[in-house]
């Protein structure tokens, strides 16, 4: 089953425990939660305070995507605050082994994440150990820009390497994901879909879910 993940980045942050439980109301399973430190990323956006304020307030699946340089040294800090899902980027991981077994240890679901321009080989000798992929289909930093559709192969790619493996491990596409866009990404093989602008940017949100919703429902990876 598609599950959806509203980015609550573009949500009404002087209202963010009102718009989690309307999300949370509407049926989606993950709450996306994006950290940005203005060095990996052109924008600052929050931290573990805001991840731990939320927390006692919704029963969703936290997934919290790092876009932070040198992101070993906070993983702790986010997984007490209430993550459930840890996302790193590959980009910014000198020893990508190494930040993986970290946030295992931790208790934690791993997810290494991928810019456009960043090829698959660099998870290929990792897989096994992750329980997600984020693929991003637009670059990081900012909500509401424009899908890339030059990465549909490449989650294509991905599905088949992990069938290959035999194993369970989500795609999850993060930027630009809209009911038209998230039944492309699901026709190739994505099963988590991100949306930000496309949910919290909407009159009604909860038709937003639906819409998403709806436009997945039966898609099959072909
Ligand atoms: O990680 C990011 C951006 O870097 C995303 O999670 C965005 O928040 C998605 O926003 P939309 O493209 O859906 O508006
Ligand atoms: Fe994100």
């Amino acid at each position: 089953m598609v599950k959806i993940a509203p980015s609550i980045l573009s949500a009404d942050f002087a209202r963010l425990g009102e718009q989690v439980a309307v999300v949370e109301k509407a049926g989606v399973e993950y709450l996306h939660i994006d950290v940005m430190d203005g060095h990996f990323v052109p924008n600052i956006t929050i931290g573990p305070l805001v991840v731990k304020a939320l927390r006692p307030h919704s029963k969703l699946v936290f997934d919290v995507h790092l876009m932070i340089s040198e992101p070993d040294r906070y993983v702790e800090e986010f997984a007490r605050a209430g993550a459930d899902i840890i996302g790193i980027h590959a980009e910014t991981c000198l020893h990508l082994h190494r930040s993986i077994q970290n946030i295992k240890a931790l208790g934690k679901k791993v997810c290494v994440s991928l810019n456009p321009a960043t090829p698959l080989t660099a998870i290929e000798y990792v897989l096994p150990d992750l329980d997600m992929v984020l693929l991003m289909t637009v670059n990081p930093g900012f909500g509401g820009q424009k899908f890339i559709p030059a990465v549909l192969p490449k989650i294509r790619a991905l599905r088949e390497m992990i069938n290959v493996l035999g194993k369970n491990i989500d795609i999850e596409i993060d930027g630009g994901i809209n009911a038209e866009t998230a039944r492309q990404v699901v026709e190739v093989g994505a099963n988590v879909l991100v949306a930000g602008s496309a949910i919290f940017g909407a009159e009604d949100i909860p038709a937003a879910v639906a819409g998403i919703r709806n436009a997945v429902r039966g898609v099959k990876f072909c």
